[in-house]
């Protein structure tokens, strides 16, 4: 069967819908789909309208070479985005990240606010004209003059240097500063003029960073997590409201033992629901759980305690009975409704996949929601709240149909723990007719594999005729605090051990070929796989993307030091370390990075890769050849995002595969060059 799956080429093609927002009516549904440019060398992203009822096919809204994302609705009903597509009063304006207005009436949409520092990301008000949108202004800058000039003078000037004195300092595949981000108000956004900005948190330092604000229904004050720094270069989040009107700022939720994030306000305005992440330590793993805060100043409430599972509040039901949240389960992340008096939880999807972005009609009867599995990538839904029941409405684009079959499949852990996957099965497979199969390893670690990723396709390994086993080990979400417990600080041993005993269940079946199987794993997906290469030659091959190698490397030089060294003494560091084990390497490995990774920094990969042709049991030869291969992507980050990189990741995984598992050699894509 031919599906989109067979031809890297069509498979980077494929539309990819993401987010769902729902006007204050519940009439209107805007999503936003990112398809591939004419160049096919980037994706850009449309927004698109979904009828709720289903009677209409999905239309498209907005189209600009630039693209449109972070969509927000007005009261009234106008459709704000943010867009780099140019200002239409300007013939050589600058391209940066602007707020567009698209009237609820019809008509072109129009340029409502840009400013130097360009706008992040956009919230309002359920039932007021009030609008906060996130956006960069220089530490020392007084206003939006000020902040102007001095972009400019240090634009000019070729300055890039930048001077810190605390930590982070660098996010992802960005340096931080001496930007740093701000709330600004933006008043009367549904009428025309100018729409002067106050800054909301002045003094916010880096204190917003990694933050979105949430508004209460009249748009009188915003909460928000806010970045404290710590002594020892580490830090906290507290949890603070903004007074909308006299900016006056209070902190609600702070100490040591927990970071806070706000969810959403309750539709009477009394209760915010809260995310408490307990702080973790060698000792203690992280944990989740839901705090109501009444906003009149008394004490915070658990909600549904003794519930073990992590949920993400997303709405409230609109007569604040309910909270409508969804969290990790046994391999999905359903939807579930929390009873805010009696902590009583209730599943509301039934179905294996993963939901998110969910909001609520004002009746309270019927949510919306992207939903996916790994049978079908993202896609919006209506859910009858009441029965579970769950209609997929009419998308953007049609599912594409997949190569193969999926299974759940159990298997047991060394202490009786049971070890759920996902199997992926290429069609044909039988007894008569067994296939080759990959092992493939989450990151996080703390995660699951329960939604579709593009980019870590299993259809693409099952179109080419191998079986996908997608496990979640000790550190995976949806089976409760224990599984968590039982890999923390402890990363070599019941991670390892559960997804060996996953790998056994899998050989042994009838349909699979035990003898050409390979493991992959991306990040701490990648550490997993670089583990296993030191500690077992079961494998034909091994794929280790983004990894972390040396632990006692990796913890001071990634983005977010303190998180990891919570974890990892300097004792289980070494114990954990794959790095240690290189001189036990009797398998072909393909190490991939790309140079602008600051979460698994590009030494990991570039140490990996010297230590495999100079210490494994399989070093470079004399004449300098080698089993191993290193595919390195000098401009991009953790994640290989470029369509044409995707391709060569896919291909080039595919050709590795092939020679080692197989022993079939395969063209490499033309474009490396060899
Ligand atoms: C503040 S660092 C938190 C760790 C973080 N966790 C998650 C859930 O992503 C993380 O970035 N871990 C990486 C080492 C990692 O494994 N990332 C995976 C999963 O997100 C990836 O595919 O990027």
């Amino acid at each position: 069967m031919t599906t989109p799956f067979s031809s890297l080429d069509d498979f980077v093609a494929l539309p990819r819908l993401s987010g769902l927002v729902l006007n204050r009516e519940g009439t209107r549904l805007v999503t936003s789909v990112a398809t591939l440019d004419p160049r096919k060398t980037a994706y850009r992203t449309a927004l698109w309208e979904v009828d709720p009822t289903g009677e209409q096919p999905a239309r498209r809204l907005t189209r600009s070479a630039a693209g449109e994302s972070g969509a927000a609705f007005l009261p009234n009903g106008d459709l704000l985005f943010t867009s780099t597509r140019p200002d239409p009063d300007e013939s050589e304006g600058e391209k940066r990240s602007a707020l567009w207005r698209l009237p609820a009436a019809g008509g072109e949409a129009s340029l409502l606010l840009t400013r130097e520092g360009g706008v992040g990301g956009v919230a309002t008000a359920e039932a007021a004209d009030v609008v906060v949108v996130t956006g960069d202004s220089l530490a020392g800058s007084a206003n939006e003059e000020d902040d102007a000039e001095r972009r400019k003078a240090r634009k000019e000037s070729g300055v890039a240097a930048i001077l810190h004195t605390g930590y982070p300092v660098r996010y992802w595949d960005a340096d931080l500063g001496p930007g740093e981000p701000r709330y600004f108000a933006l008043k009367d956004a549904a009428a025309d003029g100018d729409h002067p900005l106050e800054d909301l948190v002045p003094s916010a330092r880096g204190g917003l960073r990694d933050a979105h604000p949430v508004l209460d229904p009249e748009g009188s004050a915003l909460f928000t997590a806010f970045t404290v720094p710590e002594e020892r270069g580490s830090q906290r989040t507290v949890l603070v409201r903004v007074d909308l009107a006299t900016r006056e700022l209070a902190v609600l939720l702070d100490d040591r033992e927990n970071d806070y994030s706000p969810g959403p306000v309750s539709p009477d305005g009394r209760f915010l629901a809260v995310v408490r992440n307990r702080r973790t330590s060698a000792d203690l793993a992280p944990r989740t759980s839901l705090l109501l805060l009444p906003l009149d100043g008394g004490a915070p409430v658990p909600l549904a305690e003794d519930w073990d599972r992590w949920p993400a509040p997303a709405a409230w039901l609109p007569d604040g009975s309910g909270l409508v949240v969804t969290a990790d389960d046994d391999g999905g992340a359903p939807v579930f409704v929390i009873d805010t008096a009696t902590g009583s939880v209730r599943r509301v999807t039934q179905d294996a996949a993963a939901y998110s972005d969910v909001s609520v009609s004002p009746d309270g009867a019927t949510a919306y929601a992207v939903r996916s599995s790994y049978l079908f990538p993202a896609e919006v839904v209506r859910i009858d709240l009441a029965s579970g029941t769950t209609v997929r409405l009419p998308n953007p684009a049609e599912r594409p149909e997949v190569p193969g079959t999926l299974e759940r499949v159990e298997s047991v852990g060394e202490d009786g723990q049971p070890v759920r996957s996902w199997l992926v099965l290429p069609e044909g497979a039988s007894a008569a007719s067994p296939v080759p199969a990959l092992l493939w390893i989450h990151g996080g670690p703390i995660g699951s594999w329960n939604a579709w990723t593009w980019r870590w396709s299993p259809w693409l390994l099952a179109a080419r005729g191998y079986a996908v086993l997608l496990p979640d080990p000790a550190l995976s979400t949806g089976y409760g605090q224990h599984m968590v417990d039982r890999g923390w600080g402890a990363w070599g041993q019941a991670p390892y051990t559960d997804l060996m005993a996953a790998t056994d269940t899998l050989v042994a079946r009838e349909d699979i070929d035990g003898a050409r199987v390979a493991a992959m794993g991306g990040s701490f997906g990648g550490y997993m796989a670089n583990w296993i290469a030191g500690h077992t030659d079961r494998f034909a091959a091994i794929v280790t993307h983004a990894s972390l190698w040396a632990l006692d490397q990796f913890a001071p030089t990634t983005d977010a030091a303190y998180y990891w060294q919570r974890e990892m003494t300097p004792e289980a560091m070494r114990e954990n370390s794959p790095h240690l084990h290189v001189g036990e390497i009797r398998t072909p490995m393909l190490v991939i990075h790309g140079d602008k990774d600051y979460r698994v920094p590009i030494g990991e990969g570039l140490r990996l890769w010297y230590e495999l042709l100079s210490a494994s049991k399989l070093p470079a030869d004399d004449d300098g050849s080698t089993p191993h291969r290193f595919l390195y992507f000098p401009d991009e980050n953790h994640w290989i995002l470029k369509p044409q990189h995707a391709r060569i990741w896919y291909g080039v995984v595919e050709a590795f595969l092939a020679s080692n598992v197989l022993g079939e050699e395969r063209e490499l894509p033309p474009e490396l060059g060899l």
